[in-house]
C-alpha cells in the first residue's frame, strides 16, 4: 500500500547516485544555496543514505534539543573505523553505554575545569615563548607565517596537556602535524562514495580508503610511542597535579575500575580525539579572528583599546583578565558566527524512524546541521555578511549551545565537551597577539585585499596561510 511518508523537500536526484553531483569543493556553501530554495529542513540522498540538512535556528533546535536523543548517534563509515579505532573514540562513537561512559570520563576527568586550571601556568609560558619569537621578528621587520605560528603554539599546548611533553613535527611524520591533521580533516568531510555504496566501496575509486589506512598508521605509530614512553617513565610516581591526560587514562585502564572495556585501543582512540580536536579547532578559530581583525582595522583598534584599559600597555594578558574583556568576547562570537570552525558540525545519525515538523525521517538518516548557513540567516542576522562584533554588544545571544542562532560548538548530547578549554585558549591567544602587536600585511597589501577563501574539511580553515608583519607595541 502507498504510504504518506513525506521526506523533507529537496532537489530531484539522479537515479542511484542521488545528489553527489550538486556538491563542489565547498559543500557547506552549496548546501546553503540549496536551502534558500528548499527550506531549513531539506532532504537529499547520497547513494543509499537519506540525508537531512538543517539550516535555521528553529530547525536546529528540533534536531539538537527537542528530539536530541533520536539524532545523537554517528554514522559508521571508513573514517570512523580507521581514525576512530573502530568507533571506540568519543567523536565518532555510536550512541550507547560505551560512548556515554567515555564521554563522562572525558568531561569529569580529562577536560574538567580542574584540569583546565591545572595547565594555566603551562599556557602562560607557551604563549610567552610565541610572543618572544614574534617580538624578534618584529625587531627585524620580518614577515611571519602567522597561521603556522598559531598552529605550532596550539600543538605544543595540546601535547603538554595530553602527553606531558612537546613533540616536534618530525615526531609524527615527515609531513608534520599541521599537514597530517589537515589531510585527515579534509578526508573526514569528503563524501566518500564507499560509505554510500557498500558494494563498490571495495574498489576504492577515490583512493580515500588507502589514504585513511596510511593516516591511521601514522597516528597509531605516534600514539604507541606516547604510551610506551609513559610506561617507561611510570616508575617515578607523579603527584596528581603533575599528571597529564595519558597518565590519567593509563591509571584508569590499569585499575580495571572502568565500568566498560578499556584497553590500549580505547586509550589511543580517545587520545587521538583530544590531540586532533585540541590542535586544530582553537588554532583555526584564532586564525580566522586575526584575519578578520586585520581586514577591519577599526575593529582591531577598538579591541586594542579595551585591552589597554583592562590590561595596560605595560603588561601581558593573563587568563584572569579574560572575563573582563567584553569586546573580546564579541569578537570571538562574531568570528565563530561567520567562520564556524566545523561548518557542518560532525554528522549525526538517526537511531529510529521519526516524524519531525511533519516530515518523515527514516532510521539511519544522516543529519547535517549547517551552522555556516545558520550564521548567515538574514532573518536572525541583519547584514549577515558584514563582520561586526558590535552586534553582540548588549545582546543576550551566547555560543554555548542554548541559543540556536549561534551554535559553533553544537548543542545537546553531542555538543562539544572541549568548549571551555577551547574558548579559554582562543580568547587568551587572540587577546595576547592583538595586545602585544600591531599587524601589517606584507608588500603594502590593503587590509580589504586579504584573501578569505576557505578550505573545506570537518574543520574548515583558511585556504591560504595568513602572512603578516608584527610590530611590538607594549612598553618594556
Ligand atoms: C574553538 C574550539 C572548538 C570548537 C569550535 C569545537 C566544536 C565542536 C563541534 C562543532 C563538535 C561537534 C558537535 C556535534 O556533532 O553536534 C565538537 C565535538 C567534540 N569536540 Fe570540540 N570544538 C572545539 C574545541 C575542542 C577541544 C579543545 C577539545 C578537546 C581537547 C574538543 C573535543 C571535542 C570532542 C571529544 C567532541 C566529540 C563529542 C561527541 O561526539 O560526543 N573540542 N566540537
Amino acid at each position: 500500500p502507498k504510504t504518506n511518508k513525506k521526506f523533507p523537500p529537496g532537489p530531484v536526484g539522479l537515479p542511484i547516485f542521488g545528489h553527489f553531483h550538486l556538491l563542489s569543493k565547498n559543500p557547506h556553501q552549496d548546501l546553503y544555496n540549496l536551502a534558500q530554495k528548499y527550506g531549513p529542513i531539506m532532504g537529499l540522498r547520497f547513494g543509499f543514505v537519506p540525508t537531512v540538512v538543517v539550516s535555521s535556528p528553529a530547525a536546529a533546535e528540533l534536531f539538537l534539543k527537542t528530539h536530541d536523543l533520536i539524532f545523537a548517534s554517528r554514522p559508521k563509515n571508513d573514517f570512523s573505523i580507521y581514525i576512530g579505532y573502530g568507533q571506540r573514540d568519543i567523536v565518532f562513537g555510536p550512541y550507547g553505554p560505551y560512548w556515554r561512559n567515555m564521554r563522562k570520563l572525558c568531561t569529569l576527568e580529562l577536560l574538567s575545569n580542574t584540569r583546565i586550571n591545572q595547565f594555566q601556568t603551562m599556557r602562560k609560558s607557551e604563549v610567552e615563548l610565541t610572543v618572544n619569537s614574534l617580538k624578534e621578528a618584529s625587531e627585524k621587520g620580518e614577515i611571519v607565517d602567522l597561521s603556522a605560528k598559531i598552529v605550532a603554539l596550539n600543538r605544543d599546548m595540546t601535547c603538554l596537556m595530553v602527553c606531558g611533553k612537546k613533540y616536534d613535527d618530525g615526531d609524527l611524520d615527515e609531513k608534520g602535524f599541521k599537514a597530517v591533521i589537515a589531510e585527515t580533516m579534509e578526508i573526514g568531510a569528503k563524501f566518500n562514495v564507499a560509505d554510500y555504496f557498500p558494494y563498490i566501496g571495495v574498489l576504492d575509486l577515490q583512493g580515500l580508503n588507502r589514504k585513511l589506512k596510511d593516516l591511521s598508521r601514522i597516528f597509531d605509530g605516534f600514539l604507541e610511542k606516547i604510551i610506551d614512553e609513559h610506561i617507561k617513565k611510570k616508575k617515578k610516581k607523579k603527584k596528581k597535579e603533575d599528571e597529564d591526560i595519558v597518565d590519567t587514562m593509563m591509571a584508569i585502564m590499569e585499575s580495571g575500575e572502568a565500568e566498560f572495556q578499556f584497553d590500549r585501543r580505547h586509550v589511543k582512540a580517545v587520545l587521538l580525539d583530544l590531540l586532533v580536536a585540541g590542535m586544530d579547532t582553537s588554532a583555526t578559530a584564532v586564525d580566522w579572528a586575526l584575519s578578520e581583525l586585520i581586514r577591519h582595522p577599526q575593529i582591531m583598534e577598538k579591541l586594542q583599546k579595551e585591552l589597554e584599559t583592562v590590561v595596560g600597555l605595560d603588561h601581558m594578558v593573563e587568563e584572569s583578565h579574560l572575563d573582563k574583556l567584553e569586546y573580546l568576547d564579541c569578537v570571538v562570537k562574531e568570528t565563530l558566527r561567520l567562520h564556524p570552525v566545523a561548518p557542518l558540525l560532525v554528522p549525526h545519525e538517526s537511531m529510529e524512524e521519526s516524524i519531525i515538523n511533519g516530515y518523515h525521517i527514516p532510521k539511519k538518516s544522516r543529519i547535517m546541521v549547517n551552522v555556516w548557513a545558520i550564521g548567515r540567516d538574514p532573518s536572525v542576522w541583519p547584514n549577515p555578511d558584514t563582520f561586526s562584533p558590535d552586534r553582540f554588544i548588549g545582546s543576550s545571544i551566547d555560543l554555548r549551545g542554548c541559543d540556536f542562532e549561534l551554535i559553533p560548538f553544537g548543542s545537546g548530547r553531542r555538543g562539544c565537551p572541549g568548549l571551555q578549554l577551547g574558548l579559554t585558549i582562543v580568547r587568551l591567544v587572540l587577546a595576547q597577539l592583538v595586545h602585544c602587536f600591531d599587524w601589517k600585511l606584507p608588500s603594502g597589501k590593503k587590509p580589504s585585499d586579504l584573501d578569505m577563501s576557505e578550505h573545506f574539511g570537518i574543520v574548515t580553515s583558511r585556504d591560504k596561510h595568513l602572512m603578516a608583519i608584527p610590530c611590538y607595541r607594549l612598553g618594556e
